[in-house]
């Protein structure tokens, strides 16, 4: 198979079989190994084989490397959960700011997992940091499995480990404190049991260059040490800063103001692995964690086009002091980048945090790229369940700032209230979007030219003229028709007042486009006949109810038909549905 599966649903053989009623407005989505249970859900018979015939229409029998599977297609459409958004608040009402939720222990299970994408998370955030890979395999198939039984339209992205210095035993569970005056050895080498005031760190050229007098700040200045004494690689040092040694903590060495670098690869031999695994797995995105520069993001990019896995997207995190010169040579050779605010404030003071995020982000959208906000969104959440004033006021700044998305992090993988995290999200964003059409505070960016071909520039043209007009005309949609999503990304750059539905054919630029602000994915059978696309997804969207006679529609499309030279079919026209 040239593709990675797009999902990977393990179920009993022939359940589908039974209903070959085969749909014409069906999409192949992927390829299903028969097997008992679905991502560690057992799922019998019957409830499959009503799933079945609410969702899986049609089956043809394939191989795959010797396992006996079936392609499975699903109808195609909105996913639930926009469409219930659509349902209860109408097109203006519309969430546009997407949501990421990072999976770990306390959202896990099928049962949680659904309840964060009911609760509108768009892309799920798994960390290779933690826990052991066949952990994150089951969550994805989880997420997968979800998505076909429920409709959900879930993006799956793996967050890479990078080359940290950080502790991996400091012989406490939890967190120690170290005191004023006391004296700790850090140190590189395993030892047996625990001894006091010792920490180990997980690389062992850790020390190399460090000399007597640097100061060692833990995780951006949580407790601070001077090094007092050089024993071969280890180091003796005297705390001057007390404070809190969590078991994973960050550990950066700094000399008259400047930090010392450690030269170590953004990507280790480790991460080489996990992205293999998160190919074999057909993840969506990869967040590639310490970009100190373009070329790594570059390497990982032709490394998966010759995988033939070029679909997935990769996010440039940026959090190293060395990627903040070069931030537009970064993001422009990457899909995407997340401001990840919790190792940035490791290397950078954390009083230049909010400006550097607003940099980013405002690089990101002249570049068209999207933009995540990362890290201690409503951090005290983890605990209580109300968040504090200060932290609705970031991501209400976030939201105002017209970020692709915000993330939770420990929130939703270890917290108490990660659902009610989420919805927190939620409710800020809607509030701060509709308070910015209302009072207009839409400030339009003075944007340069992207395109250097005269198809792009046409193509760019049309898309922030199609987002004044839609703005001015007041319409309720703007529908655009894309193979790859250029044009919906395009759109979105701009910021529109009403909600993008972006219909296209291939999965992954579905899959692709849940990130990207105010766009609504939608997988559906595209011809070259343009009046029959609309016609088919007007009536698509009309007969589930969710469109009403009178309503205003912008249509955009970049698609060209087989043969056709590409900029005599880009279009551009207004619809009143009837
Ligand atoms: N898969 C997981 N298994 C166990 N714990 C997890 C998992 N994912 C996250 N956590 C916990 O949630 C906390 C916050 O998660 P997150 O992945 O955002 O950490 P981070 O340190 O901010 O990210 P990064 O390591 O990319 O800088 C982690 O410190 C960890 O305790
Ligand atoms: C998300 C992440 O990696 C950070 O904030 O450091
Ligand atoms: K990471
Ligand atoms: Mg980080």
């Amino acid at each position: 198979m040239a593709a990675p599966t797009d999902f990977v649903m393990r179920c009993h053989p022939g359940i589908v079989g039974k209903n070959p009623s085969l749909g014409l407005k069906n999409q192949v989505l992927g390829v299903v190994p028969l097997i008992g249970t679905a991502g560690g859900v057992p799922c019998n018979g019957r409830k499959l084989e009503s799933r079945a015939k609410s969702r899986v229409e049609a089956v043809a029998e394939v191989g795959v490397k010797g396992l006996k599977s079936y392609e499975v297609k699903v109808e195609t459409g909105m996913d639930a959960v926009a469409e219930k958004e659509l349902r209860e608040k109408g097109f203006m009402g519309m969430r546009k700011t997407k949501l990421v939720c990072t999976i770990g222990p306390a959202c896990c299970s099928l049962e949680d997992l659904e309840k964060l994408a009911m609760g509108g998370m768009n892309v799920a955030r798994l960390n290779m940091c933690h826990n052991t890979r066949e952990w994150h395999r089951d969550v994805i198939r989880r997420i997968k499995w979800l998505n076909l039984d429920k409709g959900f339209c879930v993006s799956v992205m793996i967050d890479t480990e990078g080359s940290q210095i950080h502790v991996v035993d400091h012989g406490a569970p939890f967190s120690l404190k170290a005191e004023e005056g006391s004296v700790w050895v850090f140190t590189a080498q395993k030892f047996e049991g625990s001894r006091p005031f010792t920490v180990r760190a997980n690389y062992e050229g850790f020390s190399e260059g460090i000399m007597v007098g640097d100061e060692l700040v833990i995780d951006g200045g949580m407790a601070s040490f001077e090094v007092v004494e050089k024993m071969g690689s280890d180091l003796r040092c005297k705390c001057t800063d007390p404070g809190l040694l969590l078991p994973r903590a960050k550990l950066s060495f700094w000399r008259d103001g400047q930090l010392s670098y450690h030269g170590l690869p953004t990507l280790s031999a480790k991460d080489w692995e996990d992205i293999d695994f998160g190919v074999s797995e057909g993840v969506d995105f990869i967040a590639m964690s310490f970009v100190n520069d373009a070329d790594s993001v570059k390497n990982l990019k032709n490394y998966l086009s010759t995988k033939s896995s070029k679909s997935i997207k990769v996010l440039a995190k940026i959090e190293t002091s060395e990627s903040l010169h070069k931030l537009k040579e970064i993001v422009e050779a990457s899909d995407g980048v997340m401001v990840a605010r919790g190792d940035l404030g490791v290397e950078v003071p954390l009083e230049q945090i909010p400006t550097v995020q607003e940099e980013v982000t405002h690089i990101c959208r002249e570049l068209n790229k999207p933009v995540i906000i990362a890290s201690q969104l409503l951090e005290s959440m983890i605990e209580y369940p109300t968040p504090t004033r200060a932290e609705v006021a970031d991501v209400t700044e976030a939201v105002r700032q017209y970020a692709d998305a915000m993330m939770l992090s420990g929130e939703s993988a270890i917290g108490l209230h990660g659902q009610k995290a989420l919805s927190v999200l939620q409710m800020v964003s809607s509030r701060m979007e509709s308070w910015s059409r209302v009072e207009n505070r839409q400030s339009f960016l003075q944007q340069g030219q992207l395109g250097v071909s005269l198809h792009d520039r046409i193509s760019e043209e049309i898309c922030n003229s199609a987002v004044k007009m839609a703005n001015k005309l007041g319409v309720d949609a703007i529908f655009v028709y894309t193979k790859h999503g250029e044009m919906a990304s395009l759109l979105s750059r701009n910021r529109p007042n009403p909600p993008i539905f972006a219909f296209t054919n291939d999965n992954c630029t579905r899959m692709a486009l849940t990130l990207q602000w105010g766009v609504i994915p939608l997988l559906v059978e595209l011809s070259d006949d343009m009046e029959a696309n609309i016609a088919r997804t007007i009536d698509l969207i009309k007969m589930q109810g969710m469109a009403k006679i009178g309503d205003c529609v912008l249509i955009v499309s970049d698609l060209t038909p087989t043969g056709a030279t590409p900029a005599a079919f880009q279009s551009l026209m207004v619809k009143t549905i009837s």
